[in-house]
């Protein structure tokens, strides 16, 4: 495979090439991989800084919370297979620019390649993306330890983290026009632990993020958002105005708080309120879903204390109209945390 320096968008090139990876006027060294996604591999990268007097990467942020205190970050290599993929990929890289907060994980630069196939010939593109990196795992990764020697996280360390998903959250939904995030889960949130404090919680993977809301006038509109949900929001976190849309209808950004709910339960308890009906027929985690029969765990006495089941109940309204809104939540959020944190 050779590479083709011509950028696309305007953009420079990242190009391999010694073991190093350039995204644009910067070079990185690939330490490890951190994960891997559906096309998507990521990587820790160091910054090789070759000259002492050139500040690199770091110049170019506006928030100086962003720079990397040895040089770390992490980097998202995206193989793109066809012209959808790309598009998606350039839609992931706008939509991430219009957010800047605490709980948001920032793109802090990125290049889309042209590479040719040396067998056809054929240009194929690459995309690169670069974030701060957060080594101690998803929300996902640290549940399943935990669950697995049955510890759990406080009721504060469950508040808290939530909380910061809701701050995260409100800045999408609070954009004009408002968006939503479409994949709140688990394995989309990155947690740092920090001494002394609640781990530090970051939403990320903004790929499926879109404006939130959108009129469905027929039944062929309800049937392409249906088509739209199965790719993009994962099934056991999918609201069920997406699993089952009436022809008229207006979605909004509460299909968002339906996957917070369902996200709230999985800090609790390491799964989906409806995980259970997964390994049964598709079908069966529809029906869960859309009747709303969350499982709760049958233990005779769950860790935590029963107003943290009725705030999941509330967010998982099955009715979208009548199901809260991120304000709502933060409103109740901040009365459960004086109630509960000491
Ligand atoms: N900034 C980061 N710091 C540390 N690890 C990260 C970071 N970003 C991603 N990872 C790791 O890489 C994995 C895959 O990343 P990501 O979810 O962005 O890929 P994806 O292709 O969008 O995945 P999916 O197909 O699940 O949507 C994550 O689960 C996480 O373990």
């Amino acid at each position: 495979m050779g590479c083709s320096f011509s950028g696309l968008n305007g953009l420079y090139d990242a190009v391999n090439g010694g073991g190093d990876v350039w995204i644009n006027e910067n070079r990185f060294k690939i330490i490890r991989q951190l994960g891997e996604g559906g096309f998507a591999y990521v990587f820790l990268v160091k910054e090789v800084l070759s000259d002492p007097s050139n500040p690199g990467i770091s110049k170019k942020f506006k928030d100086p919370s962003h720079i990397s205190d040895d040089g770390t970050y992490a980097m998202k290599k995206v193989l793109i297979q066809n012209s959808e993929q790309l598009e998606m990929v350039r839609e992931e890289i706008r939509v991430s620019s219009l957010f800047s907060h605490p709980n948001l994980l920032p793109l802090l630069d990125h290049a889309i390649i042209s590479v040719k196939v040396a067998q056809d010939q054929s240009l194929k593109h690459e995309a690169y993306l670069l974030f701060p990196v957060h080594l101690d795992g998803t929300l996902l990764d640290n549940a399943k330890t935990m669950n697995a020697k049955r510890e759990f996280f406080s009721t504060s360390d469950v508040l808290q983290i939530f909380r910061q998903l809701c701050a995260g959250l409100k800045h999408m939904h609070s954009l004009d026009p408002p968006y939503a995030h479409n994949d709140v889960k688990p394995g989309n949130v990155l947690l740092t632990h920090r001494k002394g404090q609640p781990p530090l919680a970051i939403l990320m993977d903004f790929g499926s993020a879109r404006p939130a809301r959108r009129q469905i006038r027929s039944r062929s509109e309800a049937l392409q958002l249906q088509e739209w949900a199965a790719e993009h929001v994962s099934a056991p976190f999918r609201a069920p105005e997406l699993w089952d849309c009436p022809s008229q209808c207006n979605i909004d950004e509460r299909t968002d708080i339906w996957s917070l709910g369902c996200t709230l339960y999985a800090i609790m308890y390491g799964v989906s309120p409806f995980e259970h009906a997964l390994g049964e027929s598709g079908g069966s985690l529809q029906l869960a879903i859309v009747n709303a029969q969350i499982k709760w765990p049958t233990e005779r006495k769950p860790p935590y204390p029963e107003g943290l089941h009725q705030f999941v109940t509330w967010m998982l309204q099955p009715q979208a109209t009548v199901r809260p809104r991120i304000d709502d939540i933060l409103i109740h959020i901040d009365k459960l945390i004086s109630k509960f944190s000491h």
